[in-house]
Parts: C-alpha cells; structure tokens; sequence
C-alpha cells in the first residue's frame, strides 16, 4: 500500500510523510495537502466528474467514521479500490483526534461560515484552513459536488442513524439526495430551515455542495465500534468513490421519516437548567406543556408543538450556543 494511505496513522501520530504526493499502478494520484486532508485523484480517463468530500473527526472522539474514511483509503492506496470521482478526505480536528475528545478549547463544528473570525485559537485557525481546502477542492466547474460531514452522537438514539440537510435561501432539498441517503441506511433527515455554522451548512451554503452532517450512532473509542453498523453507508461511499452510485432519474423516498426544526434551544448563561435525564435519547418524544429547560430572568422553554421531540440536549455547551434541538414531523 502506498504510504499516503496512512493518513490516520500519520495524523494521529502528529508526523507528516515525507512523499507529499503518490501514484498508484492504476494512475491514481494521492496528494497530502495539509495535516489531515489528503486528495485523490483518479487517472484521467476514469474520472466520473464527482467531487466528493468527506470528513470526520470534526469532533475528535467520534470514532467510527474516522475508521471508516481510513479503510476506504487503506482499499484506494493498495489498489483494491479504483477511484471514479475525485476525493477530498478530511480528519476534521486532528489536536482532538490525538487526545480523543470532542475538541480541545472550542466546538469547531460552531466556527464554520466565517465564525472563526470572530474566535481565535487552534480550533479557530483549523476551521479557517478546513474552509480554505475545501473552497479549494470546489471551486471546479461542471463537476457534481458532494459533501458528507460523518459524525457520531454522545447519547443513543431511538432512531439509530440520520442526517441533518443544511438550508440555503432560495434552494430546494434535493429528493435525489435523500433517496441515495436512504439507501445508505439513513432513516431520518433533519430538513434546516436557517443556515448554519457547521462544515456541511459551510459546503452547502457558500460553495454549491450537496451537504449533509450524518449521525451514525453512539461515539465510542477507536476500536470499540462493534456496534455501529456502517454497511451500508460504506458501500454507498464505495459506489460514489467508483461513480457506480445511480439514483433513479424520478426517485421515490419510502419509509424515510423527515423532520424539521421547532427551535432551536440556546442555553445564555450558567443558570441554565435542561429538565432531561442524562440517559434521554435522541428523538424521545415530548408531551406539549413540558417545562423543557429554563434560564436566566425567568426565561422558560416550554414545549408547544404537537410531534415534538429533542435531539442533541447537552446543558454542558458554552453559552451562546444550541443546548438542543426541539423538531417536529415534516414532509418535502
Ligand atoms: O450528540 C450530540 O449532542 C452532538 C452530536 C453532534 O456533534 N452533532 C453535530 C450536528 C451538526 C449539524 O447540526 O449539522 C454537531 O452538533 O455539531
Ligand atoms: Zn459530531
């Protein structure tokens, strides 16, 4: 296998290769572009004209799709895996990765759209050149542009794996999309109805990328991902890596369940009380009436949509930032 392919080991090692770019026998070219972003580009006669980005480790102790973006490497690298589209690989926060937490000193998934401008810090600089590659490797013309941001939760969910869709004034969710999401073993999406300041809303809003943040299951370990079933989603990836991927010129989405967002549930001071058990999962159901979360100045998040349920609750996020999710059923 070619060195290149080694992104993790090198990445979690904090080592940089001394090879910047690699060919394999196929004609594939492999280009180390920065500390945990590497570039694959097919020989040109195979090129499908997909441009596909994928990142993990935004949040440095989601473990399972970071193994997963290496295997899919490790198989390009040695030759069993023959590249179709162009490919951008990502290892979000490497400083993170190393010491197997969420982040160091910020939440880089809240830096992206510009934000880190008004930040500073290791994450604020890392969101800065993840923005830079990225621009980068979209800024070719007439090529399909595809971005999956794979994440894990910190909690269980009752519906195992879903997608958060990214909103951008103006623009219609594609229903290719979640069709070919679907097949991927995504059950549920998450329909934005503002943009956001994570990558995928970054991608999607300011560089014409179709983009998705997806959660796939519980973060644990390197390792200790038995339980997180990938399948299906690592074949989907290996289908658009070989431009195999189809979706039916008039899709038909059956069975996935859409929802948007209600509110989203900001916490603003120390004060601030979330009425949740540590054990809730995502998407538990709320009963309207609920006395939610409350904060300072008698501010009180009372539960008023019918359907309503919450995703992501976390009391720990710093103020001025979302504490939780409250969403409701939605249609296309
Ligand atoms: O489990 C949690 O509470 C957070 C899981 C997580 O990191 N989710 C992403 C979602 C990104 C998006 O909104 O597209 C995040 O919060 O950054
Ligand atoms: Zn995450």
């Amino acid at each position: 296998m070619l060195a290149l392919g080694k992104l993790l080991e090198l990445t979690l090692a904090g080592r940089e290769p001394t090879e910047k770019i690699q060919l394999t026998t196929a004609g594939t070219r492999l280009h180390w572009l920065a500390e945990g972003a590497l570039e694959v580009m097919p020989a040109a006669a195979e090129d499908c004209k997909l441009d596909l980005l994928l990142s993990a480790g935004i949040h440095g102790n989601e473990t399972a799709p970071i193994e997963l973006l290496d295997r899919l490497l490790q198989a390009i690298a040695s030759g069993a895996l023959l590249p179709r589209a162009r490919i951008l690989f990502l290892l979000g926060n490497p400083a993170a990765m190393r010491r197997g937490v969420r982040y160091v000193d910020q939440d880089i998934n809240r830096l992206f759209s510009g934000r880190h401008e008004q930040s500073s810090g290791s994450e604020a600089l890392r969101a800065n050149e993840l923005e830079i590659l990225a621009s980068s490797f979209f800024s070719k013309p007439d090529r399909q542009r595809l971005h999956y941001d794979l994440h894990t939760a910190i909690r269980g969910s009752k519906i195992e794996q879903f997608a958060l869709y990214p909103f951008s004034p103006g623009r219609e969710h594609s229903l290719q999309e979640l069709v070919r999401l679907q097949a991927a073993g995504i059950e549920a999406v998450l329909l934005q109805n503002k943009p956001g300041i994570t990558f995928s809303s970054f991608t999607y809003a300011h560089l014409g990328a179709e983009a998705f943040t997806l959660e796939l299951g519980k973060a644990r370990p390197f390792g200790e991902n038995q339980e997180v079933n990938l399948d299906r989603l690592e074949a989907c990836l290996r289908d658009l890596v070989e431009g195999l991927s189809k979706v039916a010129d008039e899709p038909v989405l059956d069975g996935m369940q859409l929802f948007s967002v209600a509110r989203e549930i900001i916490k603003h001071s120390a004060e601030f009380k979330l009425h949740l058990p540590d054990s809730v999962e995502n998407f538990s159901e709320l009963a309207e009436g609920y006395l939610l979360a409350e904060d300072v100045a008698g501010t009180r998040w009372i539960v008023e949509e019918q359907g309503a349920r919450i995703i992501f609750p976390n009391p720990k996020v710093k103020n001025g930032l979302r504490a939780g999710i409250l969403v409701v059923p939605a249609t296309l």
